[in-house]
């Protein structure tokens, strides 16, 4: 595997999902291969569980980890090619690029959409100058439009937890203070789209996500329809995606909250969330404390997604 960036990447579902759950069994049994191998994390935001579930697949495989957080200590970097660099931005990313990728063998990066230009976000500009000025191997730690290492986790979550071949699986938005990317909902529904569950996405009009992540998914207005007999919850925040709404926020319906009201109409449905999440705005307390909410176990996960596709990049050197 050559760059980790979207589902297609990592081949066929069925035998990634095998390899995660022989990984799971033994995390350490390919401990040799990442000897004298170095993985750098570029992080443009800020992170908990993909700083730190990555740099322990990377112990995993007996790897070396250089951890850069590019707004704290390196210098600011001026992304636009042909801006006249006189004012606060020390260096070009299409030279500190090249230069990073001296140091490492495998990179991975997380830079989320800006919102300040939809092309932009959606070309994936950032990440795509990596794949294309590092001459090293890259990996999506969330970018603009997708955030891959986290779907992998949760297709791995629920096929341990799933009690039925074909789970109702069902991606609902709910409220948030601050408008929020759309690529974990679109990652999410790419990967969910790429099995043979029955997949719905539920939100309120004018959250419409793009159609190439939305694929043949139901799209459902009505919640507590959407919530019918469902298998799982996967519930998240995104800000608008059509038009001229791009990146704001049209609603703040606490309505959407997943509560016990919800989760009622529900086959006793299990409740996942990427994390981090602002609890009473996303999902009440009583939700996520309850013995259906797996979000710990789906966290935990993202060390096996991360060690499988580490694993798969090195292999590939
Ligand atoms: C894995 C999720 C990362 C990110 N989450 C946030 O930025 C949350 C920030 C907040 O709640 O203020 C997102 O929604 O894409
Ligand atoms: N789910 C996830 O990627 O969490 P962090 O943003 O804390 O890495």
């Amino acid at each position: 595997m050559r760059n980790f960036t979207c589902v297609q990447d990592i081949g066929n579902l069925r035998s990634a999902l095998n390899e995660a759950f022989e990984i799971k069994k033994d995390r350490f049994k390919n401990v040799e291969l990442g000897r004298n191998k170095t993985l750098m994390m570029i992080f443009f935001n800020s992170s908990l569980r993909t700083r730190l579930s990555t740099q322990k697949a990377a112990m995993n495989l007996g790897m070396n980890v250089i951890v850069l957080d590019i707004n704290q200590g390196a210098w600011k970097l001026e992304t636009e090619r042909g801006v006249i660099m006189d004012g606060e931005k020390p260096e070009h990313l299409l030279e500190a690029i090249p230069v990073m990728g001296c140091y490492c063998d495998v990179i991975g990066v997380r830079s989320f959409a800006r919102f300040e230009n939809k092309e932009e976000d959606y070309n994936e500009m950032i990440l795509n100058q990596f794949i294309r000025y590092s001459g090293r191997p890259i990996f999506s730690m969330e970018a603009a439009t997708r955030h891959p290492l986290q779907s992998f986790a949760d297709l791995i979550t629920i096929e341990e937890y799933k009690k039925k071949a074909r789970p109702k699986v069902v991606m609902t938005w709910a409220p948030h203070p601050r408008p929020l990317p759309q690529a974990v909902p679109n990652s999410f529904a790419e990967w969910m789209n790429a099995t043979d569950y029955d997949f719905v996405i539920t939100h309120p009009e004018g959250y419409e996500l793009d159609p190439q992540f939305v694929g043949n998914a139901r799209v459902e207005y009505d919640q507590m329809k959407a919530f019918e007999g469902a298998d799982f919850i996967y519930a998240k925040n995104w800000a608008a995606y059509t038009g001229d709404n791009y990146g704001r926020i049209l609603s703040k319906d606490r309505e959407w909250t997943v509560s016990e009201r919800q989760m009622a109409v529900t086959d006793n449905a299990y409740f996942m969330h990427c994390l981090p999440v602002r609890r009473n705005m996303i999902v009440t307390d009583d939700v996520i404390e309850s013995p259906q909410s797996i979000v710990i176990p789906e966290a935990a996960n993202r060390e096996i997604s991360a060690t499988v596709v580490l694993k798969r990049l090195i292999e590939g050197l």
